[in-house]
């Protein structure tokens, strides 16, 4: 059985995005985490979604992990290659975005690649090459005080050039709108002009079937997850993709509820206080400076889990905090240290919870859902149905559970306000 896509995603929850939207586009999909070692089932497989950490590692180990992913993917038979970074083209001068893209086109063989990082049903659109969210550009959007890939300039055009020595040039909204055809036209023409990286306009939903029909059979393409849900109708109109009937059917749930968060994002903020709004009693708070001291804290949040696991009772331990008790740990113990303990304390809760009886777990933060899976030993996860824009559940097989374990990895700002209670009500 080979695959229709092979993708590689460049951090945990923006894979599970574009996992996400292909499973809406009608592909089976299943996420690995880094390359296998051993062979994953792939029966009854479509997609398969590759999650490295490679957004902000140096370049030169995101290259080699990509490459890496690459070759295991064509391996399987991928017939198309998705590059997928944040819809916020999160990235420094340095990289990752350029030189991974560059070093998957020489692999390849190709000459040109599209950039599509639109997201239109979460507010990330482009507009003559510049990024917006919201009604923001991106460099006035929070974005630009981003602690590892601050973005300084909207003008993705200008943004890709200092990350490769390519030429890189545009597809705007006029071209698109007269059509596939006409797209596929501005790309050859711009690929005789010796013009590798194209960023493509996409103002609406529809812009992204546009591009979808006009770049079906390039080797690479790359960008948010909003293009992984207008590929799939193309596939199947290459007769590539058979007609699914349930692509994201998982398994019944079985087990506890529970909520880790260690993001602080706005987003994640308001969803944990209508969660305690919502459920008196039901939430645990961490805080790195009490980690730092002793076990103390980490054993009262244990015994608090406990106690509502017995009572099969919804619950909530979170370090999610406002920027001001960020920044105030983040002085006593350094950026790094302050993270390293909330992740260690919500990944120790992870593991030794699965193993009591946690079956249902949700997790907030990108980094702090990578740490969760690496600390439960999750190699693959299969895709199910969307809980939100941008977040599905998915179920992974474990050596600590018979049944699977029912996961949900939340990127800080995906997500409505009662995301922590509904994510539960509409799981199978
Ligand atoms: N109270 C806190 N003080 C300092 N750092 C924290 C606190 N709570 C969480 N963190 C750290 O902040 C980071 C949040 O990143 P992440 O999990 O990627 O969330 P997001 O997706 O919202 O960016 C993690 O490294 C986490 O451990
Ligand atoms: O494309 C996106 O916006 C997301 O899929 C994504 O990559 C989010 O990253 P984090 O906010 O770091 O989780």
């Amino acid at each position: 059985m080979t695959i229709v896509l092979g993708a590689i995603a460049d951090d945990f929850t923006g894979a599970t995005d574009l996992a996400n939207n292909l499973v809406r586009g009608g592909m089976r999909c299943v996420q690995v985490i880094g390359v296998p070692n051993t062979l994953p089932n792939l029966s009854q497989v479509d997609a398969v979604v590759v999650a490295l950490k490679s957004r902000s590692c140096p370049v030169d180990e995101a290259v080699t992990d990509s490459l890496a992913a690459l070759e295991w993917l064509q391996e399987q038979g991928a017939r198309q290659i998705f590059f997928k970074y944040c819809s916020t083209f999160d990235s420094t001068d340095k990289g990752n975005i350029g030189p991974v893209a560059d070093a998957l086109l020489e692999r390849l063989g190709a000459s040109q690649t599209v950039m599509v990082p639109a997201f239109p049903i979460n507010g990330r659109t482009v507009y003559q090459g510049h990024l917006f969210v919201g009604d923001r550009l991106l460099n006035d959007s929070g974005m630009q005080n981003h602690p590892l890939t601050p973005m300084n300039d909207a003008d993705l055009v200008r943004v890709l050039s200092r990350q490769t020595p390519h030429a890189v040039g545009l597809a705007n909204r006029a071209t698109l709108a007269q059509g596939a055809e006409a797209t596929r036209q501005r790309l050859a023409t711009l690929a005789a002009d010796g013009v590798r990286h194209v960023i493509c306009d996409t103002v609406e939903e529809s812009d992204l079937d546009v591009l979808a029909e006009a770049t079906v059979t390039q080797a690479l393409v790359t960008g948010g997850s909003g293009l992984g849900q207008a590929l799939p109708a193309q596939y199947r109109k290459q007769g590539w993709l058979a007609d699914i009937a349930e692509p994201g059917r998982l398994q019944p749930a079985s087990g506890s509820t529970m909520v880790l968060s260690g993001s602080c994002s706005r987003a994640t903020l308001a969803q944990v206080d209508d969660f305690l709004a919502r459920h008196p009693g039901a939430g645990f708070a961490l805080d790195p400076l009490a980690l730092a001291k002793d076990d103390k804290q980490w054993e009262q949040a244990l015994a608090f889990a406990f106690e509502h696991l017995e009572q099969e009772a919804p619950m909530l331990i979170y370090a999610s905090a406002d920027p001001e008790k960020v920044k105030a740990a983040q002085a006593e113990l350094g950026v790094e240290k302050a993270g390293f303990l909330v992740e260690e304390a919500l990944s120790q809760l992870a593991v030794t919870l699965v193993t009591e009886g946690v079956g249902r777990l949700l997790v907030a933060g990108g980094e702090t859902s990578g740490a969760v899976v690496s600390a439960l030993g999750i190699k693959a996860m299969r895709i199910g149905e969307q809980i939100d824009p941008g977040v599905p559940w998915t179920q992974a097989t474990l050596g600590q559970r018979e049944a699977p374990l029912s996961l949900a990895l939340k990127s800080g700002n995906f997500g409505g306000v009662d995301f922590f209670t509904r994510a539960f009500e509409v799981l199978p």
